[in-house]
């Protein structure tokens, strides 16, 4: 059994995971932070380079083999986009973070992506595509979306989601 839980935070590119993690990673000391996209260097996972969407491609097979030795030992805090391909039964809670148009607008202007990269995540945000990806994938009772606009919303996610996990922990305490 795990001690402690496990737990995605995804959303799209620009709505917080990596401010949201690190945050999480603060709060509870005895998490992992795990970014996927510096795991993926870390581990030489890249599958190849997308031109049109200049992103990496990432080798998730090589990927999941080798996560699901972290987070079958538990608190993982994973940060990464794609939600769907991790062991449903490793998997405590799913945060979706949600950033209004005009702010993720703003966010990912400052990174300067090629316009089609750049529109095709304005669009994948309006149309919940990495929501309903997370509800389609998991149990929707461990998918909770949360609103990540301003530095009020992050903190709030946050607390919220370190009482959550200390709950789980009483809850799956064996020697309780
Ligand atoms: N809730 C928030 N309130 C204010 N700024 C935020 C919030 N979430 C993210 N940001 C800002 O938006 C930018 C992108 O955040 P980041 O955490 O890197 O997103 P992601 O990891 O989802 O790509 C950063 O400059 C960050 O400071």
């Amino acid at each position: 059994m795990r001690k402690l839980p496990n737990i995605i935070v995804t959303g799209t590119p620009g709505t917080g995971k990596s401010t949201h993690s690190e945050r999480l990673q603060e709060l509870m000391p005895k998490m992992t932070y795990i970014s996927i996209n510096k795991y993926v260097q870390e581990h030489s996972l890249e599958d190849g380079f997308d031109e049109e969407r200049q992103s990496t491609m990432v080798d998730e097979d090589k990927l999941v083999d080798l996560l699901t030795v972290d987070l079958e030992k538990g608190g993982c805090i994973i940060d990464w986009h794609v939600c769907h391909i991790f062991p449903e039964s490793l998997i405590d809670l799913v945060v979706v973070l949600r950033t209004s148009t005009n702010r993720l607008f703003d966010r990912l202007k400052e990174r300067n992506y090629p316009e089609k990269k750049f529109m095709d995540n304005i669009d994948s945000e309006i149309m919940e595509i990495i929501l309903n990806d997370a509800r389609e994938s998991y149990d929707p009772e461990i998918v909770i979306e949360l609103h990540s606009n301003d530095n009020d919303d992050m903190e709030s996610n946050c607390q919220r989601i370190e009482s959550w996990a200390k709950q789980w922990i009483i809850d799956n305490d064996e020697d309780a």
